[in-house]
């Protein structure tokens, strides 16, 4: 377990209100050192008020919460040293260069110019951005601007990045290009707080998801602890040959049947324990199958037992490119 000083943020009871409007109704979390953690839930569930709330853009109206070891409350100059944060409320100007956005990120964080000039270069290199260095970050793509809005973030060398919706409006490729770039932070040791509404997207990049609703955190776990909490898993066994196929439907009674595709599906959450006694309960039952997949429900199941609704957002399209 990591002990107290390896836990990059921590909140009890987060409160925020808007007049008479709750957003956030106690939230609690803990997010330890080199992890990323996604925080899902659909348009204005709260997010944004999460990460402005931890990185001291606006005050809590109750809870606690320690960032990077410091009380954001108490000492939010230190929060602030600590963290980049990137998303809705971008830091790109879009009137200048990438390169001449970088250089201010420098001089704010009081580099020396040449060694400003250096890490400026250094990460529009690592981004892709060198040919467009030169241009106005007002002519560069959605993503070419996410990439900036990082890089520029990367220049304090934050040990903890929040990332508010970093895919949102981006084209599959650009997606994969900025997973690909949060990735690497973590190789790095960065810890990542992102917020997103793709389930898709929090499956494939987050060590630990938390599903907001109602300004509650509705549920909190490892992509696959959260998909294991609802129905809709199962073991498929296929057959080539009929017989062995119908002798397997006999025995197996509980089993649905897909006689069109001579398969049969056995409700299982999937965990180690329920797989092994099913093999040996196949294996008794002296049945064997040419194939057999295990099918684990997805996110969107868990959003839709979780939230009684369908994620509200649009979905991104699933690719077999990764
Ligand atoms: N300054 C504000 N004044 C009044 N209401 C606000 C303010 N900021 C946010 N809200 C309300 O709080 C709720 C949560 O907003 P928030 O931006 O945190 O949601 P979100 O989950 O990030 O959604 P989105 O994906 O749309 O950004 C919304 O209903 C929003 O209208």
């Amino acid at each position: 377990m990591p002990t107290s000083h390896q836990i990059a943020v921590s909140a009890t009871g987060l409160r925020k209100s808007y007049g008479d409007k709750t957003v956030l109704d106690g939230i609690d979390l803990r997010i330890p050192a080199g992890s990323v953690f996604a925080l899902l839930g659909p348009n204005g569930a709260g997010k944004t008020t999460v990460v402005k709330i931890l990185s001291t853009l606006v005050s809590a109206g109750g809870g606690q919460a320690h960032v990077a070891g410091h009380d954001i409350a108490a000492d939010p100059q230190a929060v602030r040293s600590a963290i980049g944060v990137t998303g809705q409320f971008s830091a790109v100007d879009g009137l200048i260069t990438g390169e001449e956005n970088m250089l201010l990120m420098a001089d704010l964080h009081h580099l020396p110019k040449p060694e400003g000039r250096r890490i400026a270069a250094d990460l529009l290199e690592r981004f892709d951005l060198s040919e467009a260095a030169k241009k106005p970050a007002s002519t560069y793509s959605g993503g070419m601007k996410r990439r900036l809005d990082i890089a520029m973030t990367l220049v304090g060398n934050p040990r903890i990045i929040f990332l508010d919706e970093p895919t949102t409006g981006l084209d599959p490729r650009s997606r994969h290009t900025m997973w690909q770039i949060i990735r690497e932070l973590v190789a790095d040791g960065v810890t990542v707080f992102l917020t997103t509404q793709y389930l898709e997207e929090a499956d494939e990049l987050a060590d630990r998801v938390a599903v907001l609703n109602d300004g509650k955190i509705a549920a909190e776990g490892t992509p696959e602890e959260l998909k294991r909490r609802v129905p809709g898993g199962h073991v498929r066994l296929r057959f080539t040959d009929p017989a062995a196929y119908h002798r397997a439907a006999t025995a197996l009674n509980e089993a649905t049947r897909d006689d069109e595709a001579l398969a049969l599906q056995i409700p299982s959450a999937g965990s180690q324990r329920e797989l092994r006694s099913l093999l040996d309960w196949l294996d008794s039952a002296g049945v064997e199958a040419d194939e057999l997949t295990v099918h684990t429900p997805d996110l969107d199941d868990v959003f839709f037992a979780l939230t009684g609704g369908p994620a509200t957002v649009p979905h991104q399209p699933k690719e077999n490119v990764r």
